[in-house]
């Protein structure tokens, strides 16, 4: 991390949104999440969202099947927050993100923004939307045209929409350079003159130069050095509290997005497994899959290091989104399947105030088919890894050995943050069933 920079720290949860996290659900803990109860103040609201791009074969292009990157998602973004969307790589994040900005066209569902709804717009009908709505996207390589200035990449927005702003095209551009942390000399320099960080502050000066209100950004850092990213991350949370901008962040790195969210979706094959703001999530993840991730985050208080770790390896790879396991289509790779995980898709309700939960056996609340019998395979699915780091350097001392109790036992703790501290591989390191 640079020195330079604000180290980004627990994200204080904008001051309208923890009311809304605080306050009573009026939703029944059985209530669907389809429909979010706070949807009447929600500046985006999803329901059952679905994007199936076709399969087609032969000489005819004949339909033979789809890939169903997402299937059914319902959430909202509340005006001033930062919802993350975390998952690993093909669950459908950046289906979903371009879904949202209208990038791609929806098999099926509901888009509504600012009470409008925009699910089928077509390119005409999207031009005034294209002000409010932005994207910013992982690759600050390809993402900018390499025979344009930055001047002309930033402008850019403003010729689309035939707008001058006050002052004129090229101060307002050079403002937004000045905001992102560039040089407004540099107005007339290309692409490869900058570094990737520079790069992406200029996709972010691109994207903010119509005043959006809603900025979806698909893995905005993941493509830059560690050093680098702290600060466009630090600079995303500043731009959002000077210019009041809502966020969906999109990231496989549960690090950042613990660092950038108020709340956040864990999606897996297509579907949000869990919802919750991010002190529920991270204290006590209800979702097997939300806890087998996070048990993989690196703890980052230093007097927490040093303790003993576990961690859930989940076997097997995701199965494809060309044919996705029927019922909770996680539970080819849940240690916790039964029976009806099988055969019946559990439905995301609320279990908790601010947390919603695709899960019969939910962890950390009741479970919700207690006496359904566990399926053979579900005893195989996951790896526990037990291990203890080596001790604080310098360490003049043998490394204590692992408590062989706790290293035989089942998964313990219902916090999959607690005692994680990433040093995958240290000494003292052990594999049980
Ligand atoms: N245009 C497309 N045509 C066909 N399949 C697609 C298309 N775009 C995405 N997919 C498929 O949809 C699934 C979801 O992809 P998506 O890129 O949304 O996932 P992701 O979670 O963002 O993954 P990553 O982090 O790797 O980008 C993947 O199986 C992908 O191959």
């Amino acid at each position: 991390m640079n020195d330079n920079v604000k180290i980004p720290g627990q994200k204080s949860a904008p001051s309208s949104s923890s009311s809304r996290e605080d306050a009573p659900s009026s939703s029944a803990a059985s209530a669907s999440a389809a429909s979010p109860s706070s949807s009447a103040e929600a500046l985006l609201t999803v329901e059952g969202l679905v994007k199936h791009f076709p399969i087609r074969t032969g000489m005819l292009r004949r339909q033979t099947g789809a890939v169903q990157a997402v299937d059914g998602l319902s959430f909202d973004v509340r005006p001033g927050e930062t919802l993350g969307v975390v998952g690993e790589s093909g669950c459908g994040k950046s289906t979903m993100g371009r879904l949202i900005t209208r990038l791609l066209e929806p098999t099926g569902g509901k888009i509504v923004f600012q009470g409008h709804d925009i699910t089928h717009l077509n390119t005409a009908g999207m031009r005034p939307l294209r002000r409010d709505v932005q994207m910013i996207f992982q690759d600050p390589y390809s993402s900018l045209n390499p025979r344009h200035t930055i001047g002309t990449i930033v402008s850019a927005p403003f010729q689309l929409q035939g707008i001058t702003p006050e002052g004129g095209v090229k101060r307002e551009v050079q403002r937004l350079l000045e905001l992102v942390g560039l040089n407004p000399e540099h107005y007339n320099r290309y692409p490869h003159e900058f570094s990737g960080g520079q790069r992406q502050r200029v996709g972010i000066a691109r994207a903010l130069a119509l005043k959006p209100k809603l900025v979806v950004a698909d893995e905005p850092v993941s493509a830059l050095d560690v050093s680098i990213q702290a600060q466009v991350v630090n600079l995303l949370d500043d731009l959002q509290d000077e210019l009041g901008l809502t966020y969906v962040i999109i990231a496989h790195d549960l690090s950042v997005i613990r660092h950038v969210s108020d709340r956040i979706a864990v999606m897996y094959l297509g579907k949000i497994v869990e919802l919750a703001d991010r002190a529920s999530l991270y204290s006590a993840p209800m979702h097997p899959y939300t806890r087998a991730l996070l048990s993989a985050v690196p703890v980052p208080d230093p007097r927490r290091r040093g303790g003993k770790s576990e961690r859930i390896l989940l076997k097997g790879d995701v199965p494809s989104p060309i044919a996705p396991p029927p019922g909770c289509r996680f539970h080819t790779r849940c240690w916790k399947a039964t029976e009806r995980c099988r055969t019946e898709e559990p439905p995301l309700i609320e279990l908790r105030p601010g947390q919603r939960v695709a899960c019969h056996h939910p962890e950390n609340a009741p479970d919700q088919a207690p006496d359904d019998p566990a399926l053979g395979s579900a005893r195989e699915a996951v790896e526990i890894v037990t291990a203890v780091p080596k001790a604080a350097e310098p360490a003049p001392e043998p490394v204590p050995e692992a408590d062989p109790e706790s290293a035989a036992g089942e998964p313990e703790g219902t916090d999959g943050a607690e005692g994680t501290d990433g040093t995958e591989g240290a000494d003292g390191e052990r594999r049980k069933q």
